[in-house]
């Protein structure tokens, strides 16, 4: 079937690959992709994030401009900067990097994007139009699940897929788009009575709960599929949620941290902003 190890930093440099020559082709019809990305303060992690997505673009001959506002702006400047970004027809996607501040009401400036900047699909629409399995922006994260399974040659069709958490940005839109591959999917998180007898039925397991380790060996069934979107940084590195030595002993497949999901998530970014871009070169 596939590698024991799900190699998301090996498939994602395949998928910047093919966008480098997309862009090339773009770049002869006088389109150059643009991403704006928005950073709201000076938090370290945020940074490191924004900078590789900075590094990523210019690898790739995408635009990047980064906007830095200081930690206290107004919610208002902060929307006019969206208002603004909107409106540059140089810019295809626009990306506010999340967590805001506790003062500014994230929603507000998620629905002020337009949604055909959207790339990081967290619009009511764009979310909406993942329920109807319309066409629109995809979610990063989960997208960049879909997508390593996927060239992974991992089935989804009719499998008990189980999503454990259930945020907006990666919890329910990842349950979404496994529905729409054909997978029984489950919603676990911090309510559900008895997590492990609902994650030992997954044939793939999403795991999405922001607890370093949680998953151990004794709730995953034998042969499953594991991904560990988990993100923690500890002394000697970085941790998922998943307890990757002991599960990997278990599981036909599974995704490391680095180098599963984070670097797809980056993938799929640019996807979404070359394919926000492909629009004007008609
Ligand atoms: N690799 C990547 O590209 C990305 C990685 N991440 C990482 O993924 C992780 C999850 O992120 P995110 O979804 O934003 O996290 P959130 O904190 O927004 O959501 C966590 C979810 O897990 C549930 N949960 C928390 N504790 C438990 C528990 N003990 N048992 C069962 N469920 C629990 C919560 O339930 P409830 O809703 O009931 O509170 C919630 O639904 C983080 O480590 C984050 O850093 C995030 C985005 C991208
Ligand atoms: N508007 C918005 N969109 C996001 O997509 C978004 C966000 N806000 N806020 C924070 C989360 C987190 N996130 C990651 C992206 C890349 C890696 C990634 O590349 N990780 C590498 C390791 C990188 C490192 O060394 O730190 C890996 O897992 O191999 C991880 C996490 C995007 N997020």
């Amino acid at each position: 079937m596939q590698d024991k190890i799900l190699d998301g930093k090996g498939v994602s440099a395949k998928i910047k690959e093919e966008l480098a020559e997309e862009i090339k082709e773009l770049q002869k019809k006088n389109v150059t992709p643009g991403l704006a990305v928005v950073l709201v303060g000076e938090d370290p992690a945020s940074q490191v994030y924004v900078n590789m997505k900075e590094k990523t673009c210019n690898a790739l001959g995408i635009v990047s401009r980064k906007h830095v506002l200081p930690e206290d702006v107004s919610e208002e400047k902060l929307l006019s900067m969206v208002d603004d970004l909107n409106n540059d027809p140089e810019i295809d996607g626009i990306l506010v990097q999340l967590p805001l501040p506790g003062h500014i009401d994230e929603n507000k400036v998620l629905d002020r994007i337009k949604v055909e900047k959207d790339v990081d699909g967290f619009h009511p629409e764009s979310i909406g139009r993942v329920v109807l399995a319309q066409d629109g922006f995809r979610a990063a994260t989960p997208a960049g699940i879909i997508e390593l399974l996927k060239r992974s040659n991992v089935t989804l069709e009719g499998k008990e897929a189980v999503v454990l958490g259930r945020s907006n940005i990666v919890g329910k839109p990842v349950a979404l788009l496994l529905l729409n591959e054909n997978a029984t999917v489950t919603v676990a998180h911090s309510r559900t009575k008895d997590i492990a007898e609902v994650t030992r039925r997954a044939d793939i397991l999403v795991v999405a709960v922001g607890r370093k380790e949680m998953v151990t060996a004794d709730m995953v069934k034998q042969g499953a599929v594991v991904v560990d979107v988990g993100i923690h940084r500890v002394e000697d590195g970085l941790k998922g949620d998943v307890a990757f030595e002991e599960v990997k002993e278990k599981a036909s497949a599974i995704t490391p941290v680095p180098g599963g999901v984070g670097p797809m998530t980056i993938a799929m970014l640019m996807s979404n902003t070359v394919k926000s871009a492909r629009k004007r070169a008609i």
